[in-house]
């Protein structure tokens, strides 16, 4: 058992739930903790990050700063971080568990030091997504890497000097979010082109809303094809409040638009960065009923839900989310520009359209692109129970190592008419660890069914 009372590794089996009622705050952005946590400690000084998040990819930042020589106290729900700054301890190997943003950013400063070298204990997850596009620019600008063709293990050996670099936003936006925090301790900064079709926008947003927050300067172009950020500047310590997590929040509104009930959901600023804020609008376009007080939302749930379509791009990590409630919305909801979710922690596109024909739902892909049919177009093995469609349920799905895939079946299973199991539902600990309790204090019935103890 851990300290959350739930196994160490487990499938969940979820009930169909009959409504959903009552008031959550959000948990702490990931996007923002990792980000904060990562300026802290190349700041010299103390750095406060109030409210940190507690899942699996903060922990995994906070580890690798530590073995890298930053100071690192938890002080109730804060990070007290003491910087190592531009010295980050040289020949170190870090381990970023599964965490992209992690590993990513980490492999980018890591050109500060002589030799670090990166490892996961997730060959099949995180060891399959691509870093040679970080890789490559890192390399045009004097590092020297190896690598198992592009993907970890990976060692990075520095000092770079900075100047003009291109690298390519194509695939994920974590490369150039990670030269970013390099750039300005380098003596010639950078001047960064990042080349492709650009995807995820809001993250390399966040990226550059933290390096103000600790005092680096920097000019970009409206669309983020250039971005340049002088050399030879210092991260100011000091004090920084991460605000509420949009992606996971989201899985907590589709829930709550998808059964009768009220939830109101606290800590979500409506001046935010995060894309997946954009959720709380695809579901009011799907039908949703969502007020907004101020940083609280309130959903009244179980409204006829329709189908969009929509770029998901924006909101890259609400997809899943947004996709259970599509299952149950009137037409063929399509997510485009969509492809960078084949490179996530499994992928995305194909794998939810298994697991949703599996359900008995009609899922189609294509190379760039996800759509599902809802079960209120056709009424397909649908019961109604309550108000609207329901899923057969009483299958087991594959949760797939990834902590969104297992959001979206845990939501399914909510509306189904038997129970649902979601296997390796641990995973969700990766970045929403108190997600089943958060339901279950709004009336979901879950049962935690141990794994025997094999890693990851
Ligand atoms: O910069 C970040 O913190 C993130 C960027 C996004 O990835 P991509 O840029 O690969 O889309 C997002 O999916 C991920 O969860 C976090
Ligand atoms: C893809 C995600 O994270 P990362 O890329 O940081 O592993 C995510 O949180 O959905």
């Amino acid at each position: 058992m851990t300290q959350d009372g739930m196994p160490e590794q487990f499938d969940v089996i979820v009930t169909p739930a009959r409504e959903l009622r009552g008031e959550l705050r959000a948990q702490p952005s990931k996007n923002y903790t990792t980000r904060y946590l990562l300026a802290a400690a190349l700041a010299e000084g103390e750095t406060r990050v109030v409210g940190v998040a507690t899942s699996e990819d903060a922990a995994a930042m906070l580890r690798c700063l530590r073995d890298w020589g930053a100071g690192v106290d938890l002080v109730g729900e804060d990070a007290v971080i003491r910087g190592f700054g531009v010295r980050p301890r040289p020949g170190v190997t870090l381990n970023p568990g599964n965490a992209g943003a992690v590993a990513r950013f980490l492999m980018g400063v890591s050109a500060l030091t002589t030799r670090t070298t990166f490892v996961t204990d997730y060959p099949d997850s995180l060891g399959r997504r691509p870093q040679g596009d970080l890789l490559g620019a890192l390399e045009r600008l004097g590092a020297q890497v190896s690598s198992d063709g592009g993907r970890l293990p990976i060692t990075i050996s520095g000092p770079v000097r900075g100047g003009p670099l291109e690298v390519s936003a194509e695939r994920s936006s974590q490369y150039a979010s990670a030269l970013m925090f390099l750039a300005p301790l380098l003596p010639q900064g950078l001047d960064l082109h990042l080349t492709g079709d650009i995807k995820s926008h809001a993250p390399l947003r966040q990226t550059l809303d933290t390096l103000s927050a600790f005092g680096i300067r920097w000019t970009a172009t409206e669309d983020l094809r250039r971005v340049t950020v002088p050399g030879a500047q210092a991260y100011r310590p000091g004090r920084v409040l991460v605000p509420g997590d949009y992606p996971g929040s989201a899985a907590i509104l589709a829930a709550a638009a998808l059964l009768p009930g009220e939830v109101r959901l606290s800590n979500l600023r409506e001046d935010d960065l995060q894309g997946e804020k954009e959720a709380v609008n695809v579901l009011r376009e799907m039908g949703a009923d969502i007020a907004r007080e101020g940083d609280t939302l309130t959903v009244r749930g179980g409204r006829p839900l329709r189908a969009v379509r929509r770029d998901g791009d924006s909101f890259t990590d609400a997809v899943q989310a947004l996709t259970a409630a599509a299952a149950f919305a009137r037409g063929q909801t399509t997510w485009e520009n969509v492809a960078t979710l084949r490179l996530k922690e499994c992928d995305r596109i194909s794998d939810t359209r298994a697991e949703l024909e599996r359900l008995g739902l009609r899922a189609s892909e294509t190379d760039s692109s996800l759509s599902v049919e809802g079960l209120d177009s056709e009424e397909r093995g649908a019961e109604a129970l309550g108000r609207g469609a329901r899923l057969p349920g009483g299958v087991r799905v594959s949760g797939h190592g990834d902590h969104r895939m297992i959001m979206l079946l845990t939501l399914l299973g909510l509306r189904a008419a038997a129970p649902l199991t979601v296997s390796g539902a641990h995973h969700i600990r990766k970045s929403y660890p108190q997600f089943f309790r958060h339901l279950e204090s709004l009336g979901a019935k879950f049962e935690y069914v141990a794994l025997p103890d094999e890693r990851p």
